[in-house]
């Protein structure tokens, strides 16, 4: 079975985040089977670009139209860098900052580089100004946006969309990005975790619940840092460093206030989740101590949900591109601030049996 390091970091001042995946589909499969509401749309002659939303947590989609010139297409996409990706990639996380041109100076001044930067966007509900700053993480980079002076529906340059079905009452409770986890080449992992400290003033924080300040990371988005450290089995980091050809954008974990409804909800669309063999569910002790968190043990079992002894509770779909790159999670805390360790072990072995089942 692999094994896995994890670190993680908290943000003080990071507000909501999206993503910019260049992958044509992918917006109708998150509408459809993740019932994301599209709420706001770009188009040009040569891209499409569309937000999508459920609770706080927003993506928005870059699709590519027509081939352009690589030396003009750089602008193409408003508010990103066009990463030009030959395959499905989730590359840009966006912090809400106060003060974008002072930090973008401090970022140069630090070496870091900015492939665009401070810019002013406006329109009828106001102005916003955003840079993009590349991480020295893999094909990752940053929009800082400032939409303080803005009032406008989305951002300015997008035009909401009239009309999207409502997602009330359809079971399915996601509020917020919980976390975004980055896989990291064996070994790179410390570097990037002190590379965000130093450069967002990102904080550390430990992955054992004991040690973790309860109650600080509320409804902060966090970043986990993974890397494998074993050379046996298949797992979702060497897979992923693998198929996205180097370090990026793993997964991100959906804040869900009820995740065996949520999960119902979302198996019924159509999505796919990783479960773990029966037999993780019928270990000796498993079933009381799934039940000592006030959970049904048959019930999780029945869905493929993993608990844990500290009252988290996770599932992870398969990837949603048709690489093995970038998947989504459903996280339900229950005041629970850390990751549950066994959870990850047991996803792991549930990832071998699923690879070994494809050759
Ligand atoms: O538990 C989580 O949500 C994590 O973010 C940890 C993690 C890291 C790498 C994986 O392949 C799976 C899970």
């Amino acid at each position: 079975m692999g094994s896995g390091s994890l670190s993680g970091m908290q943000g003080g001042f990071l507000d909501r985040s999206f993503f910019l995946p260049s992958v044509q589909g992918w917006a109708q499969d998150l509408a459809n089977t993740f019932r994301f509401q599209p709420v706001a749309m770009r188009e040009t002659p040569r891209v499409r670009q569309l937000a999508l939303r459920r609770g706080s947590a927003v993506f928005l989609v870059n699709e590519r139209l027509a081939p352009g010139p690589a030396s003009t297409s750089s602008h193409d996409f408003l508010y990103d860098v066009d990463p030009r990706p030959a395959l499905g990639t989730a590359s840009n996380v966006c912090f809400e900052v106060n003060d974008v041109p002072g930090l973008c100076k401090q970022l140069q001044s630090w070496g870091c580089s900015l492939p665009v930067p401070p810019t002013e966007v406006k329109d009828d509900g106001g102005s916003v100004t955003y840079g993009v700053a590349s991480s020295i993480v893999g094909n990752i980079s940053h929009t800082l946006l400032d939409r303080s002076r803005y009032r406008g529906p989305f951002l300015p340059g997008f035009q909401p969309i009239q009309g999207a079905p409502s997602a009330t009452g359809d079971g399915i409770k996601i509020t917020h990005f919980d976390h975004i986890t980055y896989v990291c080449p064996r070994g790179g992992a410390r570097v990037a975790l002190d590379w965000y400290q130093r450069c967002f003033g990102f904080q550390r924080f430990l992955l054992n619940p004991q040690e973790s300040a309860r109650g600080a990371l509320a409804h902060s988005c966090k970043l986990v840092f993974a890397e494998s450290l074993s050379e046996d089995g298949a797992n979702q980091v060497d897979t992923f460093l693998e198929q996205h050809g180097g370090a990026g954008i793993q997964h991100v974990g959906l804040c869900t206030t009820d995740i065996v409804a949520t999960t119902r909800a979302l198996q019924q669309q159509g999505a796919r989740f990783f479960t773990p063999p029966a037999t993780y569910y019928s270990r000796e002790g498993k079933a009381e101590e799934i039940r000592g968190t006030g959970q049904d043990p048959r019930m999780l079992a029945e869905l493929g949900i993993l608990p844990s002894r500290e009252y988290l509770m996770q599932i992870f779909t398969h990837p949603i591109f048709s690489e093995e790159t970038f998947f989504l999670e459903l996280i339900d805390r229950r005041g629970a601030p850390g990751f549950g360790e066994g959870n990850i072990r047991a996803l792991w072995k549930a990832v071998q049996v699923y690879m070994d089942q494809q050759q």
